[in-house]
């Protein structure tokens, strides 16, 4: 096992990132690019190992994708242009990659199976295999289709008018995929809004989808054609410096080209009512995916509620909110938010765990946590537990940190952030 001596006690935070490419819309570029027709080229593609995982999936599909420093091209031959894998498909630790795939396939003539690491292989799949089986498609897998290996053999889909039974980008965008196959149109119903890019690429590849509320409706049988997409930064990563630096004393650091969809933005709006002194500098006018420089610098903050519709906008972000609210005057309570049960660890029992070992006050709710501040964080042997997101919050939460911190399993945080401690190197003074 792998284990890294964090920086601890460090003096602040100042200086300039620029926020790698965001995960979940460097995921749907690669699929779009495969489904649509032509060449699309992708620039800031996030070269993370969970995208790196979708992009070899496609590859066994027999999709060209060329990678060069800076831009990915994709040949794509619509969703006819799949072949049948002669290999098992690997979607490494990414739920993102198998969910949607097996949306895409769902619908594709040709018998496919899915396989993953230890964690994908303890996250639910039935929430996905289950409306795809009622479109027509034949779906198994591991505790009567529940888990990984999946198997599917796909075929011609029906429609679907489907209830999201949780709120869940990668259902609504399996069914969305599914639906793109299907006779018909098919409909979505989410409980709370979720994360949109999957509807943002329809429209980006010259396709058409409607949002009524929360009702989602799109037509089979629409030809995508090419697109160039220019991904922005991924805001779930920007969590990380924008929580370090209100939390961390005489910092300033500037955030250059950030995500800000406004189903992604939960966590600006956590932060602002906390009292945190986070400013929006450049929102960038784009109809495909707004984009600005964030700043932020140490701020007295207070305790929150986080809870309800603002739980699926900010999913991700809720271990290092966890580790924000540890250095807010009073109580936060996060609620609403059992979801974190089922990433890439249950994030509920590991924030928890962890924290508490560093010397947080921080107790695990049936669907949250409650965190007392503002404590002192000491220091110890954490870990990772596999999930990057855990492994970067610790990295953080060390900065603080009065004692040595060791981390173990650190190497799990190039799913999604690949050059983190470069990039906290140079904001460390
Ligand atoms: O659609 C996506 O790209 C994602 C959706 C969310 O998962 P759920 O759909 O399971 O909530 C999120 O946690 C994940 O990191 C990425
Ligand atoms: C939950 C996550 O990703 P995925 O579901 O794609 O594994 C995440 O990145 O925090």
């Amino acid at each position: 096992m792998e284990t890294l001596k964090l920086n601890t006690n460090v003096n602040r935070l100042v200086g300039e990132v620029t926020i790698p490419g965001d995960k979940s819309i460097s995921h749907r570029s690669v699929m779009f690019g495969s489904i649509a027709h032509g060449e699309t080229r992708v620039t800031n593609f996030l070269p993370g190992d969970d995208c790196l995982s979708t992009i070899s999936c496609f590859r066994k599909l027999g999709v060209t994708i060329e990678e060069s420093e800076d831009e990915l091209r994709i040949i794509g031959k619509g969703f006819e242009g799949l072949t049948e894998p002669s290999e098992v498909l690997d979607v490494g630790n990414s739920g993102t990659t198998i969910r949607l795939l097996m949306g895409i396939l769902a619908g594709r003539p040709f018998f496919s199976s899915l396989v993953g690491d230890e964690s994908i292989g303890k996250r639910p799949m039935t929430r996905v295999t289950v409306p795809l089986t009622q479109m027509g498609a034949k779906l198994d897998g591991r505790k009567n289709g529940d888990f990984t290996p999946i198997s599917i053999r796909g075929g011609q889909l029906q429609s679907i008018e489907y209830q999201l039974p949780v709120a869940s980008a990668q259902v609504k965008s399996a069914l969305i995929l599914a639906g793109l196959q299907a006779d018909g149109v098919s409909t979505i119903i989410e409980p709370a809004e979720t994360r949109d890019h999957t509807e943002r690429m329809i429209r980006q590849f010259g396709g058409e989808i409607t949002k009524d509320n929360q009702t989602i409706r799109v037509k089979g049988g629409q030809k995508l054609t090419a697109s160039t997409i220019h991904v922005p930064g991924d805001i779930s990563s920007a969590a990380f410096f924008l929580v370090a630096g209100a939390i961390i004393p005489g910092s300033e650091i500037v955030l250059k080209n950030v995500g800000l969809n406004p189903t992604r933005t939960g966590i600006i709006e956590v932060m602002q009512k906390m009292g945190a002194e986070l400013e929006i500098v450049q929102a960038e006018t784009n109809d495909f995916e707004p984009a600005g420089d964030l700043i932020i610098k140490t701020s007295n903050l207070k305790g929150t509620v986080v809870e309800g519709n603002l739980i699926p906008r900010l999913i991700d972000e809720i271990p290092i909110i966890a580790l924000l609210a540890t250095q807010a005057e009073g109580t936060t309570i996060i609620k609403d938010a059992e979801e974190l049960k089922v990433k890439e660890t249950n994030r509920i029992d590991t924030v928890v765990q962890e924290l508490r070992k560093l010397g947080a006050d921080i107790e695990a709710t049936d669907d949250g946590m409650i965190i007392h501040g503002k404590s002192k964080l000491t220091g110890g042997k954490v870990s990772s537990h596999g999930d990057h997101r855990i492994g970067m919050m610790l990295a953080i939460a060390a900065l603080l940190s009065e004692n040595a911190v060791e981390l173990e399993r650190f190497e799990a945080i190039s799913v999604s952030y690949p050059n983190f401690f470069t990039h906290l190197n140079i904001l460390t003074r």
